[in-house]
């Protein structure tokens, strides 16, 4: 863990350091990755079986590829009354939530009689990414499924891998909740790479959405072309911006509650009381030593953790948080609205001290899938826009093409490109 006072002298240094390291995404992880997909493209499904048989350590053949609708269903009514309605609540929150981001279509006339619009349509397909390696997540089948389906997609295929052959109950459960159409047994960037280029078992889709650990991050950003993604979605990270008056048991689980995702997570917390800092330092150590993630946890604190200490929470601390562009920010102070004017790159805020990045995780309803690695500057969180494409539409009649088509043929001469010059002339005689 790194401690960092902005009265340090190298202080300057040492952060750009940290917004900086590219924590994932070395070239190591790059070079496996683009491996992985040349063999998934080349080889299609028999690349898909030996790579499942090395880092997920099952037999696809023997195990069998995909899960069926009936054994989803069959997870889904057996559920545990408190289970099922905690996954219908979240559910619900998260439809609703994104049900208010429909887009609207334009279709109008301007003041030279021109008719100019754009419509809105889902993507065929949508590969859904939902990760499985370290732990099992039935939220994220939740946030990637509802806003595709509330987009209007018609196939949603499901990959999560299952270690050792282990299958999630859960994940199966929130499957059949959501409406998903097909559920493969595969994950890693090999599972992106197959949706992307399609094999013989799995026919290729359209966009591929969803968070994953840094293969899974990397294998979407190479494909970012041949196929649509949301973003780049890899190991969590939080950054908590807390006055002194914050119980620091409460802190330091939060900080917790993204260092155990993975151990290349990241944590961090800015502060403008060094002695609160040792508290929650300490806290964390407490809490962490309980969890039954602390290898996880404490790797990623003891990695990429870091405490910094300010003199001006609100200037100096927000300035800072802007440069990290974190993907969560948790604003545990008496005035998060002073903070959140201020505050312009993070993927997801939570204002106040009884607001925990955590209820975001599960059933606030926003969505999970948020950019990391300070990608936050440029991307936002998963969206029902991210399976929409819209496309634009011109109707010209005799009159309106009289009235902008002569600028159009000015223009095209100047470019020296004479067709399409006379494509607007010979409409004008
Ligand atoms: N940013 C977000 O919105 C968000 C949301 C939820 C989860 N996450 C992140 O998702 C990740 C989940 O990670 P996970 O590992 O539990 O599951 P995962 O499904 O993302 O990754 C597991 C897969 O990684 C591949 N893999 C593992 N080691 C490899 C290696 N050495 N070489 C090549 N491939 C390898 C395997 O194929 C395996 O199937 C975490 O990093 C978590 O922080 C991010
Ligand atoms: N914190 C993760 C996004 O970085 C999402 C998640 C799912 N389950 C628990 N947490
Ligand atoms: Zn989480």
């Amino acid at each position: 863990m790194d401690w960092l006072k902005t009265t340090d002298p190298d202080f300057e240094r040492r952060f750009a350091r940290i917004v900086d390291d590219r924590r994932e995404s070395d070239e190591d992880v790059a070079h496996v990755v683009r491996d992985i997909i040349a063999k998934v493209r080349a080889e299609g499904d028999a690349a898909l079986s030996r790579l499942t048989d090395r880092y997920d350590h099952h037999d696809l053949d023997k195990d069998g590829w995909r899960i069926d609708a009936e054994a989803c269903k069959a997870a889904f009514d057996a559920l545990a009354p408190d289970l099922r309605a905690a996954l219908e609540l979240a559910a619900s929150r998260i439809r609703a939530y994104h049900e208010a981001q429909l887009p609207a279509d334009r279709d109008y006339t301007d003041d030279a009689g021109v008719r100019l619009g754009a419509r809105w349509t889902a993507v065929d397909a949508a590969g859904l990414y939902v990760p499985g390696g370290r732990a099992a997540y039935p939220s994220s089948l939740l946030m990637n499924a509802i806003p595709a389906k509330v987009a209007g997609v018609e196939r949603l295929v499901v990959t999560t891998p299952t270690p050792r052959g282990q299958m999630n109950e859960l994940v199966l459960a929130a499957a059949h909740l959501a409406g998903v159409d097909e559920v493969w047994r595969i994950g890693g960037a090999q599972a992106v790479a197959a949706l992307a280029y399609g094999t013989d078992t799995i026919e290729r889709v359209d966009v591929i959405t969803g968070p994953g650990n840094a293969f899974v991050a990397e294998a979407k950003r190479q494909l970012f072309g041949v196929v649509g993604i949301d973003m780049v979605a890899g190991p969590s990270e939080i950054l908590v911006i807390s006055d002194k008056k914050s119980d620091p048991d409460w802190i330091a689980v939060d900080l917790l509650s993204q260092a155990e995702h993975d151990p290349t997570s990241q944590s961090i917390l800015i502060t403008d009381d060094a002695v609160f800092a040792a508290e929650v330092e300490d806290a964390v150590d407490v809490a962490c030593a309980q969890l039954s993630t602390k290898t996880t946890a404490r790797a990623s604190w003891d990695d990429y953790g870091v405490i910094i200490v300010v003199e001006d929470l609100l200037e100096q601390g927000v300035a800072l948080a802007n440069r990290l562009a974190a993907e969560h920010v948790e604003l545990a102070v008496d005035d998060p609205e002073a903070f959140f004017a201020k505050l312009r790159h993070a993927g997801s805020v939570f204002l106040g001290r009884h607001t925990p990045e955590a209820v975001g995780d599960y059933v606030a309803g926003p969505n999970h899938v948020l950019p990391t690695g300070r990608r936050a500057r440029f991307s936002s969180g998963l969206s029902v826009l991210d399976f929409m494409k819209r496309t634009s539409f011109i109707a010209l009649d005799k009159a309106s093409i009289a009235a902008i088509g002569p600028a159009a043929v000015a223009m095209a001469e100047v470019e020296g490109l004479p067709a399409h010059a006379k494509s607007v002339q010979v409409r004008l005689k």
